[in-house]
């Protein structure tokens, strides 16, 4: 896809990630996310990636839910688990691949936090971020995996740090979106044949399957 529906553009969160459901429709297995979002680990840079292990979802836990409303049982169940919902062996093919391009050290495993934007947290809301685990924020993305997640897809999610969040009230720095898209522009050259190696190695570990 080329960007993605957001829920603080106004749309109900099964919109947003409805396009996850077409893509199954026809036929999908896999889904590779991305997003850009706010560096919470202070071991991060500006310009790393991180391997999504696990998020939480701050949507969530209000009720706002994807898959809120009647199940649609065609694509899966009522209570689907949210165990292992970052595919283990694909975050590893995704570290290998890394590794083989010498990106190695700007690529890290962590904690999505997703929050409903559109504006960017305060320094209060990031240290709760910060204490309840989360590496990095964001205003995507839970609710794709998670659809994803209910009809069956793996998946593999990753984050691009674009601006590491404060959480000093002493620092003067400040977080924008046009420093957001120009990272995301910067990084374009590492994250296509980062993806491309990605792909290539999940089709010849399911050919390999097949054979
Ligand atoms: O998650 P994506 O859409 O990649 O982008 C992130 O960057 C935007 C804020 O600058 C928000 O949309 C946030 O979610
Ligand atoms: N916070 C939330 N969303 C984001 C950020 C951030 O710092 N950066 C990019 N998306």
């Amino acid at each position: 896809m080329q960007g993605r529906f957001h829920y603080y553009e106004g749309y109900p969160l099964w919109k947003c990630a409805m396009p996850v459901r077409v893509m199954r429709l026809l036929g999908a297995t896999h889904l590779i996310a991305s997003n850009a979002a706010g560096g919470l680990n202070k071991c991060y840079k500006v310009g790393d990636i991180m391997l999504i292990k696990d998020h939480i979802n701050m949507l969530g836990f209000g009720g706002n839910n994807p898959l809120r409303g009647p199940n649609e049982s065609r694509f899966g169940p009522r209570f689907p688990s949210m165990y292992g919902v970052y595919n283990k062996n694909i975050i590893q093919t995704a570290k290998r691949c890394a590794a083989e391009e010498g990106w190695g050290d700007m690529v890290h495993e962590g904690v999505y936090s997703c929050v409903g934007g559109p504006n960017f947290e305060t320094i209060a809301e990031l240290r709760m971020l910060e204490l309840l685990g989360a590496d990095a924020v964001g205003m995507s993305t839970a609710h794709e995996v998670i659809i994803a997640t209910h009809c069956g897809m793996t998946v593999l999610a990753f984050s691009l740090i674009t601006d590491m969040c404060i959480t000093d009230y002493e620092t003067d720095d400040d977080v924008n979106h046009e420093e957001v898209l120009s990272v995301g522009k910067k990084s374009e050259k590492v994250l296509k044949p980062f993806v491309t190696r990605i792909v290539d190695s999940i089709a010849n570990q399911l050919q390999s399957k097949s054979c």
